[in-house]
């Protein structure tokens, strides 16, 4: 069957759900009241591959789209039960129809994801699609992003998998790391990794260490003034290294408001700038997603979360729906929201994996005895991080 007869098909088969679940206006179209005439939704877009089928169609005016949403049950009668019916609360709707569904759970293979990494600056994995088809996208198209689910959901393990990903994905000289882990659970994996910067357990050294990912924000705004750049990646190389704060459990740190002020800096700023945050968090707290954060973690992974409420504050509706035996399941909203199965990645094989990638760790901080009894060496200057030094410009 040709493409146009094959879509032509799919629509009829779609009005005829239409009809079936009674969305459409109709009106009589003759003096006797006899003759019905049916308005149904339009339909703008087919796209059929060999693992999904996708329509897009926008209601009629003065339909009710609740309606719509009352009746997903026929799309799932006409198309079978792995379709999936989201609108926009207004009028837009989008049916997906896959062929497979979710799986159950699927193990993290770098082999098997580096495919879909390759040609992305900074690859964010994120896991499976009802298709089949492996998710991921570029932090440097969609920046920021917010990783959120009650406990046990399998938020810890997303937020393993997507940094563990970056380390294999990336040379230590284009990424540079700062993670924190107030709860000092789940970033042990990463300590003496080549990329980390900075590994963070407490509120006071995350500080200092923003503080100085401030100063490294003025460095590159001046360097994009100075060579008149719309973005870092514009400069002629060496560019600097993408920076990437990764923050688990942020909401802890809601009272210190340094730490959330330059979080919220860098949210606004640092697209321009190579520099990209990750944020997880349990319980999604208004407090910390006020304001400029709330808008600028465009991106949303919304794990199992504990009600309607949360879900809403996450961005992601209905991730409070998910099954509790689900583990690893999520909403993700990139442009659209989806359902996606993240992958599985244990901590023990995150570490081997991650071996080959540690340096050696520093030598230990001499006693203050010993420091007293060493001749006062002058203090050098070193440029901050070691990623780039305006003057060195010049
Ligand atoms: N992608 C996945 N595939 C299969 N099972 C998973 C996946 N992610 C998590 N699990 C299962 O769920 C359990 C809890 O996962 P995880 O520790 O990531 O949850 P969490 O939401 O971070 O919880 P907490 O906040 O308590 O750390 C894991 O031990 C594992 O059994």
């Amino acid at each position: 069957m040709n493409e146009r007869r094959a879509k032509r098909k799919l629509k009829q088969k779609l009005t005829d759900c239409f009809h079936a679940a009674g969305i459409y206006l109709d009106y009589k179209s003759d003096k006797g009241g006899k003759y019905k005439q049916f308005i149904y939704p339009k339909i703008h877009d087919i796209d059929a591959t060999e693992r999904r089928l996708r329509f897009v169609f926008t209601l009629p005016n003065g339909f009710d789209p609740v309606e719509v949403t009352k009746k997903k049950h026929v799309f799932r009668q006409f198309f079978g039960s792995n379709t999936e019916v989201d609108g926009d609360d207004v009028k837009t709707f989008v049916v997906r129809v896959y062929a497979q569904g979710l799986l159950k759970s699927f193990n993290w293979r770098y082999a098997d994801i580096n495919p879909v990494l390759d040609g992305k600056e900074v690859p964010i994995y994120c896991g499976k699609d009802a298709a089949g088809y492996h998710v991921a996208y570029d932090m440097t198209d969609y920046h920021h992003l917010l990783i959120a689910g009650e406990t046990g959901s399998g938020k810890s393990t997303q937020v393993r998998s997507v940094l563990t990903s970056l380390i294999r994905h990336m040379s230590p000289d284009r990424l540079h790391m700062y993670l924190a882990d107030i709860k000092r659970s789940e970033f042990h994996v990463f300590r003496h990794v080549e990329h980390v910067r900075e590994l963070c357990t407490d509120a006071t050294h995350l500080r200092a260490v923003l503080t100085d990912l401030d100063v490294e924000i003025g460095r590159r705004g001046a360097l994009l003034e100075k060579y008149g750049a719309a973005n870092v990646t514009d400069l002629a190389a060496p560019a600097p290294p993408f920076i990437l704060v990764c923050v688990d459990e942020v909401a802890l740190l809601k009272d210190e408001k340094a730490i959330t002020d330059i979080l919220e800096k860098i949210s606004s700023q640092g697209r321009a700038l190579g520099m990209f945050l990750i944020l997880s968090m349990q319980r999604p707290d208004a407090k910390v997603l006020d304001g400029k954060l709330k808008v600028n973690l465009t991106v949303r992974m919304g794990f199992r979360s504990a009600d309607r409420i949360n879900s809403r504050i996450i961005g992601t509706p209905g991730s409070e729906k998910l099954n509790a035996s689900d583990s690893g399941r999520m909403l993700m909203k990139l442009e659209e929201i989806n359902e996606v199965q993240s992958p599985w990645l244990d901590v023990d094989d995150a570490r081997t994996m991650l071996d080959p990638y540690r340096v050696a760790p520093p030598p230990p901080q001499p006693t203050v005895e010993a420091a007293e009894k060493e001749k006062p060496v002058p203090p050098q200057e070193t440029p901050k991080f070691g990623v780039l030094n305006v003057d060195d410009e010049e």
